[in-house]
């Protein structure tokens, strides 16, 4: 469990993080989410203890918290994060940086070679990685963190240059991780993989953290059906809006224009996907607010129309 307590960082002027509380439990997969420069790996280097709050603590299992150096030693033997690529010695093999993680953590040494070939890495992993691609030394850095089989993993990044068969082999193997019962926190670009896999999504904004199943939850509540449209012309928009002047528009840069269809509206639903057939507008679909479209509308959002 990470017990997550009123934490605030500024950097000069700036909250980076605000007063945040949380807390995760075991066997959850956390997904943070948001622009460049927006606080993620502030807030990891929190947990790490590597950047000091200005205010609150972070509270782990049997109630350590970061009050000594003592307590800072006992806490990093559980909770790890994954080294970055310039961390790697270039004259030592993948097999060599795994051997030293698993004796620092004083993990079980079979999990390397259970490691090496879940990653499919036999085939380079006695080499130097001073010869290995982007790829190969980024899935190596994901194999050293799993062979320190701590209860907490941090990544910041984790499939940043690996191609879509290594996502996937390592979304599994994090999976793997999360039933056994390990906390897992991801930052991630990769909006659709962090939906499949994470239990739970935060957005950062304005140096608080969004829960996403929250706002998902919300706009379930709130309207009966999202409609989401790819593409739509503005001049269809304007018929829409002329015809149906209750209803909730919101435009994305994503190109993606949402109609939320309040309860109290419902039965228009068929009356409008017959005026979006009528108008060639095929490409439509009804149901839940997407990760991708809480992204757009968090930090990209073009305009909102709301008909009164
Ligand atoms: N040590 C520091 N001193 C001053 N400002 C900092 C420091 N570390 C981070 N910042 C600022 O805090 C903000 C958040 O940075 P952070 O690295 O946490 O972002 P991020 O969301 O992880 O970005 P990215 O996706 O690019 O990794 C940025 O504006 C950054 O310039």
């Amino acid at each position: 469990m990470i017990d997550i307590q009123n934490i605030t960082v500024r950097f000069g002027e700036m909250n980076v993080l605000n007063n945040i509380s949380m807390a995760f439990e075991q066997g959850q997969m956390i997904g943070l989410v948001a622009p460049n420069g927006t606080g993620k790996s502030t807030f990891m280097n929190v947990l790490m203890n590597y950047v000091k709050p200005l205010n609150g603590k972070i509270v782990f299992k049997d109630g350590l918290c970061y009050s000594t150096k003592q307590n800072e030693v006992k806490i990093h033997t559980f909770v790890s994060m994954m080294p970055d690529q310039s961390d790697l010695y270039n004259h030592l093999s993948g097999r060599e940086h795994l051997k030293m993680f698993a004796t620092m953590w004083k993990s079980d040494l079979k999990l390397i070679d259970e490691t090496i070939e879940a990653l499919n890495m036999g085939h380079y992993v006695n080499k130097k990685t001073g010869t290995y691609s982007l790829g190969m030394r980024q899935r190596l850095c994901f194999a050293m963190q799993i062979v320190t089989n701590t209860d907490i993993m941090m990544m910041d990044e984790v499939m940043n240059g690996l191609d879509p068969n290594n996502v996937e082999i390592i979304s599994k193997i994090l999976l793997k991780k999360k039933a056994e019962g390990k906390i897992i926190i991801i930052a991630s670009h990769l909006l659709d993989n962090l939906e499949k896999y994470a239990d739970r999504i935060f957005l950062f904004n304005e140096g608080k953290l969004i829960d996403t199943n929250q706002i998902i939850e919300d706009f379930s509540q709130a309207h009966i059906k999202t409609i989401r449209i790819k593409n739509m012309e503005s001049n269809t928009k304007k018929q829409l809006h002329e015809l149906y002047p209750n209803i909730k528009l919101q435009t994305l840069t994503n190109d993606m224009t949402l109609i939320h269809l309040p309860s109290s509206e419902a039965s228009l639903l068929s009356s409008l996907t017959s005026f979006l057939v009528e108008r060639n507008v095929v490409d439509f679909a009804f149901g839940k607010v997407t990760l991708n479209d809480l992204y757009a509308m968090y930090y990209h959002e073009e305009s909102n129309v709301t008909a009164s």
